[in-house]
């Protein structure tokens, strides 16, 4: 049952949130020439989102960061898992992927910034993580972010990682997905698609942005295929939601090429701000849950 109660807890925590935040995560992971799942720059990005999620931890024994080693390939995946106090074997996942990709091909020194695709919903949740630290919040289920490795090259490390789940018994209440959450390409501002996902999920999700971020507009559509990660989590068995940031067709042109930039998002992240706040009301509500 997804009752929405926090809003005690969630509100205070929603007006901390900034986009300046957001978008200096971006143009910090966009830096890298690219962070391709088998070059050295996308071992090195996973390296500095672990430092980067290890800091901002700093001081919270509940709190740990970890990366996950993938057998056939070099860069890593990043966990980190917030312990819950009384409920902690129930565990609520947020995600974003961590790599990126050229379509001409990725080389050590190809440019993929991946601003938006998918720096974008990494630095969503960093500034949900910087909010939960600095208000002290501490769940009672356990609460899971996750950086993605490899997911431009078939939704591998989400694959690897929800079987790993599955195949430990890991009771997963929720998962949501982040990829690209920072072009405002359609009419509505925040996009549930449908299809790989959980209908109910999707229900509650649309109730947290009314009760939550009434001034946005909701919007449905479907990709059609295994669009992100979300849909490892699906095909596992778990209940997904994946909110992106325009309708099919309608979404940032730029992807996987050199010009998949902050600048070219209008060097601002207003946009990726909405998918935060929600994304936060989603960690808060589902993680306060006593089971
Ligand atoms: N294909 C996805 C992005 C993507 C997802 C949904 C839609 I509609 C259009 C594009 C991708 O590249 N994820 O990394
Ligand atoms: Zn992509
Ligand atoms: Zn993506």
């Amino acid at each position: 049952s997804y009752v929405i109660d926090q809003q005690s807890v969630v509100n205070p925590m929603l007006s901390q949130m900034q986009a300046s935040n957001i978008g200096q995560t971006i143009v910090d992971m966009s830096s890298y020439a690219n962070r391709y799942y088998t070059t050295n720059n996308g071992v090195n990005a996973s390296n500095w989102l672990k430092q980067r999620w290890t800091t901002m931890a700093a001081g919270r024994s509940d709190i740990a960061v970890t990366q996950y080693t993938h057998a056939s390939w070099p860069q890593k995946s990043v966990i980190l898992t917030i312990t819950g106090t009384d409920n902690p074997n129930e565990v609520v996942v947020l995600g974003g992927h961590l790599d990126s990709i050229n379509q001409s091909g990725t080389s050590e020194t190809t440019r993929a910034p991946g601003a938006d695709d998918d720096a974008s919903g990494i630095a969503s949740l960093t500034e949900v993580l910087r909010v939960m630290v600095a208000s002290g919040y501490k769940p009672r289920r356990t609460i899971k972010l996750i950086g993605y490795a490899a997911e431009e090259v078939g939704l591998r490390g989400s694959q690897d990682i929800a079987q790993n789940h599955k195949a430990n018994n890991v009771n997963v209440v929720g998962v949501m997905q982040l990829d690209m959450t920072n072009y405002k390409g359609s009419v509505n501002d925040i996009y549930l698609y449908t299809d790989y996902t959980d209908n109910a999920q999707n229900t509650f999700v649309g109730n947290l942005i009314t009760t939550y971020l009434p001034t946005l507009k909701i919007g449905y559509d479907q990709c059609g295929y295994a669009c992100s990660d979300h849909a490892s989590w699906t095909s596992a068995g778990y209940w997904s939601s994946m909110p992106f940031e325009a309708a099919m067709g309608e979404d940032d042109p730029y992807i996987h090429t050199a010009n998949d930039t902050y600048a070219n998002t209008g060097n601002q992240a207003d946009h990726a701000l909405k998918f935060a706040r929600m994304a936060l009301a989603y960690a808060v509500e589902l993680g306060s849950d006593g089971g």
